[in-house]
């Protein structure tokens, strides 16, 4: 099964044709007519494998999924990797790389490792992270329907990598956050301190020229605002660019375009190529996580997010592993991007109903 979760309706791929642990497979299947519809996530690492499949049958629904109350549970064990004072020092050595000139941006994340009862039951999951947030974004990808391990990977990303209507082409990238707050008049000055942030506003820029970069030679127009807008998910403040191309050629398909932007500097850096190789130097294979899921129809439509906020849930329904990254570049605080991982996590954790700091 494959459920998206969107402020405009709900996408659900049911039952499987065949499976493709191959993008490019599964792109030639759809270009060629031999696959009527793909879904599911491609990784962050295009050499790594995908968990995509031709569905038996895509329905469209006009509503987001329904919010459910999050069920509570207990943690039986939670590891962190790296440890907090490591993600901290490979920040400290990233801020010195660019001061070194060998890149400009790169996104460190870390992933933490839980251990949660009672299991997790996937309809109910998706119901609490379509609550936790003003979108009601939510998706879940059988990722076993391809790997044969059971596992699912279930999120709610508030990033559009790109949304594809005929020739139509929107893109929502995220990058740049603040903390939210319980208190109203904090929460408003967290919001306008980050729409100031010059370090922030750097930040988001090399994601907003990375896609125009992309998009311009497929489009006959683009458009994307100089100034970015302040959009919120439950926990965090995001600066957010809505850019609109029109494609050239309309044949290009919305698992096209994914296969082109992903990763973009939101998840992986400036240049993009450099920081791919950073990333792979210290972290763990991320596999899907900074990856994208979406789908994509026989016309070339589809939607497609960036895998962020998210977790793998094992067969077991109980041992998950979870990420949380952000955007280093010059001007970053080691311990402020500790943190800024710590209250990106919370999406995941509040969905799941466990008690954290
Ligand atoms: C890499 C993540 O977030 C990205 C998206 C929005 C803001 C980000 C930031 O401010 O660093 C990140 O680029 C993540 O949530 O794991």
């Amino acid at each position: 099964m494959f459920v998206l979760s969107r402020p405009h309706g709900t996408v659900r791929g049911r039952g499987v044709r065949r499976a493709f642990a191959d993008a490019a497979a599964a792109r030639a299947a759809l270009s060629t007519g031999a696959a009527r519809a793909i879904t599911g996530a491609i990784p962050f690492d295009p050499a790594d494998a995908a968990a995509l499949v031709e569905p038996g049958l895509l329905e469209f629904d006009d509503a987001p999924l329904t919010p459910t109350p999050p069920t509570p549970r207990q943690v039986v064990s939670m590891t962190t990797h790296p440890d907090p004072r490591t993600h901290r020092d490979r920040v400290v050595a990233a801020i010195k790389q660019i001061a070194d000139g060998v890149v400009d941006k790169v996104v460190l994340a870390r992933a933490v490792d839980i251990v949660v009862r009672p299991g997790v039951e996937i309809t109910e999951l998706l119901g609490a992270l379509a609550g936790g947030n003003v979108d009601r974004n939510a998706f879940a990808v059988d990722v076993g329907a391809v790997t044969g391990d059971a596992s699912w990977l279930l999120g709610s990303s508030p990033e559009v990598l790109l949304r594809k209507q005929g020739r139509v082409v929107t893109c929502s990238p995220y990058a740049g956050s603040a903390r939210r707050s319980d208190d109203p008049a904090a929460d408003r000055a967290a919001a306008e301190a980050l729409a100031s942030s010059s370090k922030d506003l750097a930040e988001h820029r090399f994601v907003v020229d990375y896609l125009r970069d992309r998009l311009a030679p497929l489009s006959s127009d683009l458009d994307a605002p100089s100034t970015p807008e302040v959009r919120s998910t439950g926990e965090i403040w995001h600066l957010a660019t809505p850019i609109r191309a029109t494609l050239r050629d309309p044949s290009v398909t919305a698992l096209d375009l994914a296969a082109l932007l992903s990763p973009t500097p939101a998840v992986c850096g400036t240049p993009s190529d450099v920081a791919a190789e950073l990333i792979r130097d210290v972290e763990e294979p991320r596999r899907l996580y900074g990856g994208a899921v979406g789908w994509c129809d026989a016309a070339g439509d589809g939607e497609w997010m960036v895998t962020i906020r998210c977790l793998r849930l094992a067969a077991d329904r109980e041992s998950l592993r979870t990420w949380a990254g952000g955007g280093i570049v010059a001007q970053s605080d080691p311990q402020d991007e500790l943190d800024e991982t710590t209250a990106k996590l919370a999406t995941v954790l509040n969905a799941l109903g466990v008690e954290h700091a």
